[in-house]
């Protein structure tokens, strides 16, 4: 069974990205209060997602790399500039689209995780598929392929508060990979894990992009990942630059 994506990998190109990237950021402006307090996070940032690419964000603490995921998954808007996922421009969907998009579309892996605390291990990985109401024998496959893969089988039954901050992660991964999503976004998604189970994830991130043709945009200060990443930029005083 497919872990993500279209089932077809995507084409790649060698000499960056075309007209049809999978993220298109022009020109982004995110500034956050006013006056002589304003954060201005983001001042004009300007990249292209590939298709089929694992992408990888870095920048210190509080370089806007959380507000910069958070915009390109429609969850936040910009002050000034575009962003395009899959062709379409954010700015032209009001809210109940930009939803559909997110549901049918993106995953997203948070730096908090956004488990629901009531809800066991399997629960929370399934809450995409019953969004979009799956039937119950393809939901539970799924729900048990993907907590296998993250290495959480035996803890299925766990609630969040029973589980480690790693294995919270890695729920949050699962739940994030349960809709085949074409474009996965995660926010430091090693953040929290030991060597094992950092290999784990790192593993499938590969697999979901190499196997099953999906993009992935993600954060990260971790030097293995950024060593396994297709491309990587840098995000330094609210713009961002060629990483490598
Ligand atoms: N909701 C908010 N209100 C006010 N300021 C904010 C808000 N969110 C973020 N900021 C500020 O914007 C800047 C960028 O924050 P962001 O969380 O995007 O950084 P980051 O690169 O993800 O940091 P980290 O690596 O620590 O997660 C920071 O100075 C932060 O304090």
């Amino acid at each position: 069974m497919p872990v993500t994506g279209t089932g077809t990998p995507m084409r790649r190109t060698a000499d960056g990205p075309g007209p049809e990237a999978m993220v298109a950021v022009r020109d982004l402006v995110r500034t956050y209060g006013g006056g002589p307090a304003a954060v201005r996070a983001l001042r004009g940032v300007t990249f292209e997602v590939p298709r089929g690419e694992l992408v990888a964000v870095r920048g210190r603490s509080g370089a806007g790399k959380t507000t910069l995921l958070n915009l390109v998954g429609g969850l936040d808007r910009p002050d000034a500039g575009r962003v395009a996922v899959d062709g379409v421009d954010l700015a032209g969907l009001g809210e109940r689209r930009l939803l559909e998009l997110r549901r049918e579309r993106v995953g997203f892996v948070f730096q908090t995780f956004g488990l629901i605390p009531t809800l066991t291990a399997a629960e929370n990985v399934g809450v995409p598929l019953r969004l979009r109401r799956a039937p119950r024998h393809e939901r539970e496959a799924r729900v048990e392929l993907l907590l296998s893969l993250v290495g959480l089988r035996e803890h299925a039954a766990q609630r969040p508060g029973e589980l480690s901050g790693g294995q919270q992660q890695r729920v949050a991964i699962a739940r994030a990979l349960a809709n085949r999503p074409a474009l996965l976004l995660a926010d430091e998604p090693t953040g929290q894990l030991d060597t094992r189970t950092r290999e784990t994830v790192l593993e499938l991130l590969r697999a979901v992009v190499d196997s099953e043709g999906a993009t992935v945009l993600l954060t990260t200060h971790d030097d293995e990942l950024l060593r396994r990443a297709d491309r990587v930029f840098e995000l330094r005083d609210g713009v961002v630059t060629a990483g490598r």
